[in-house]
């Protein structure tokens, strides 16, 4: 059994292009990065957390006897070294889209599977790199009355409106959208998910 340690419907949807049964576990952590942690390091590091606190709740709940593998991922942008999460309220995506505004970024996608009764554990990073042009402040204002910011990291979406403001991206689409496809499919396997075969029969 897997199961998707999100509460992202991104993340669903994504997954749902390469596996065809699977439960949602959403894992509540706290994401504040430590002092000088670095950007690929806090990444990484909440990708695990999730994977480990899905699989408490799922210990203690409705898997207790089931064995299962859980997927959890984390996206960040990266600017200058700054890392940008989901934005609380429309100043902090104001100060973040201002950041991203005519320069070039880092999308930041972690991925971990777990499977708690083989101990066996799967981390990767996937960095993308995404160009942006000038924003004014004006659209800022309209882009946050569009609803699209909010729940993004970044406070933008690739895959919505977001992308009127994006020149080129370079490294994995799906990966800024929340999940990186290519490399999933691949740690999947590792775990004896393959994707072809499962979306080739019922
Ligand atoms: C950059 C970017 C991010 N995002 C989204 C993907 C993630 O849902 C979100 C980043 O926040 P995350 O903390 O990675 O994920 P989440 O809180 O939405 O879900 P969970 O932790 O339960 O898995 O931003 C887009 O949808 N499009 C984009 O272009």
């Amino acid at each position: 059994m897997l199961v998707l340690a999100s509460a992202s419907p991104r993340r669903k949807e994504l997954l749902g292009q390469l596996v065809r049964h699977f439960e949602v576990c959403p894992a509540d952590i706290d994401e504040t990065p430590y002092q000088d942690e670095s950007a690929s390091d806090y990444v990484l590091r909440m990708a695990h957390e999730k994977a480990l606190a899905a699989t408490n709740k799922l210990q203690q709940g409705q898997l207790a006897d089931t064995p299962f593998v859980v997927l959890a991922s984390d996206t960040s942008v990266v600017v200058e070294g700054k890392i940008l999460g989901k934005p609380n309220d429309f100043e902090e995506s104001k100060a973040m889209l201002r950041m991203l505004s005519d320069r070039d970024h880092q999308v930041m996608t972690s991925v971990c599977l777990y499977d708690p009764m083989r101990e066996h554990l799967q981390l990767t990073n996937v960095v993308s790199d995404v160009s942006f042009r000038a924003i004014s402040d004006v659209e800022i204002a309209q882009y946050w009355r569009s609803g699209e910011p909010q729940d993004k990291a970044g406070s933008y979406a690739i895959q919505g409106l977001g992308a009127v403001f994006v020149r080129s991206v370079s490294g994995s689409y799906s990966a800024v959208v929340g999940l990186p496809l290519y490399e999933t499919s691949q740690l999947l396997a590792l775990f004896g998910i393959h994707s072809l075969e499962e979306m080739s029969h019922e």
